[in-house]
């Protein structure tokens, strides 16, 4: 389903508008965030992250990113408040990152790009019957934007970087139970909000972003284990290191990016 895309030459984000012309929509993700020219909202509510009871399922490759998986069937990991009318459900995580350490995040900001940047998608199960529906739709999708900034090891990253040898390939897949991405949250809470999209294909324009300010840190060592995923197959005799997968920011076009603090 969907037409192949990628991030080289012919395939990358430049060349996506042919297949899914929504990449030249009014509300497309990513974006470079100004904090100068954000607006504070004193109105908006904390977010609430309640992934206690969360059910992570699997860890794999598919060719684009490497996923965590979680059991979604219910109200077991939500996250709710700030922008949101709703409770949101955690779907999967996934990660953008650069083949050295001069780019690698999806937002930027005031043109700071971070290693990495960690991404935890939820969708609207009250308001919508699947998370496709959800995805389609304008108010469908919550993805939380954690940056990742080169420093010590991040303890509870390991976990992830010491399974990534298990799913190498694209196509692979492996158990990952047991795993709360609460342990990779920052400290604080204070984040940046605007509405915007998915930032591959199929672009949908259906992603309420909420953008945390403050970056977790990941070492050198654990950065170079995500680099060593492939974005090809195990059959394919081309082996292309998986990296640089992310969009470039995009335009603004008019919207107000909020922001929780001062
Ligand atoms: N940065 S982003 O948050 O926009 C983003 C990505 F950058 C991203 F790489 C992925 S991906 O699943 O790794 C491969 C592309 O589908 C998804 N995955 C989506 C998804 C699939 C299944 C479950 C949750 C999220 C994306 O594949 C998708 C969304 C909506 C409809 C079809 C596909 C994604 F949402
Ligand atoms: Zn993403």
């Amino acid at each position: 389903t969907g037409h192949k895309w990628g991030y080289g030459e012919e395939d990358g984000p430049s060349a996506w508008h042919k297949s899914y012309p929504i990449a030249q929509g009014t509300r497309q993700s990513p974006i470079n965030i100004v904090p100068e020219e954000a607006v504070y909202d004193s109105r908006l509510p904390a977010i609430t992250i309640n992934y206690d009871n969360c059910t992570s399922l699997n860890i794999s490759n598919n060719g684009h990113s490497v996923v965590v998986e979680f059991e979604d069937m219910d109200d077991r990991s939500v996250i709710q408040g700030g922008p949101l009318e709703n409770a949101y459900r955690l779907k999967q995580f996934h990660f953008h990152w650069g083949g050295k350490d001069c780019d690698g995040s999806e937002h930027t900001v005031s043109g700071k790009t971070y290693v990495s940047e960690l991404h935890l998608v939820h969708w609207n199960a009250v308001r919508y019957r699947t998370f496709g529906e959800a995805a389609a739709a304008p108010d469908g999708l919550a993805v939380l934007g954690i940056f990742m900034e080169k420093g010590d090891g991040h303890r509870d990253l390991h976990t992830i970087t010491d399974a990534l040898y298990m799913v190498k390939f694209k196509g692979s897949i492996a158990n990952f139970k047991g795993f709360n991405p609460k342990c990779l949250l920052p400290s604080s809470l204070k984040f940046w909000t605007y509405p915007g999209s998915l930032t591959t294909p199929p672009l949908h324009e259906s992603v309420t972003w909420i953008v945390l300010a403050e970056p977790i840190r990941v070492s050198d060592k654990q950065m170079t284990k995500f680099r060593m995923l492939l974005f090809s197959a195990e059959e394919e005799e081309q082996r292309k290191r998986m990296e640089n997968n992310f969009r470039p920011p995009q335009p603004l076009k008019g919207r107000t990016v909020r922001a929780s603090f001062k």
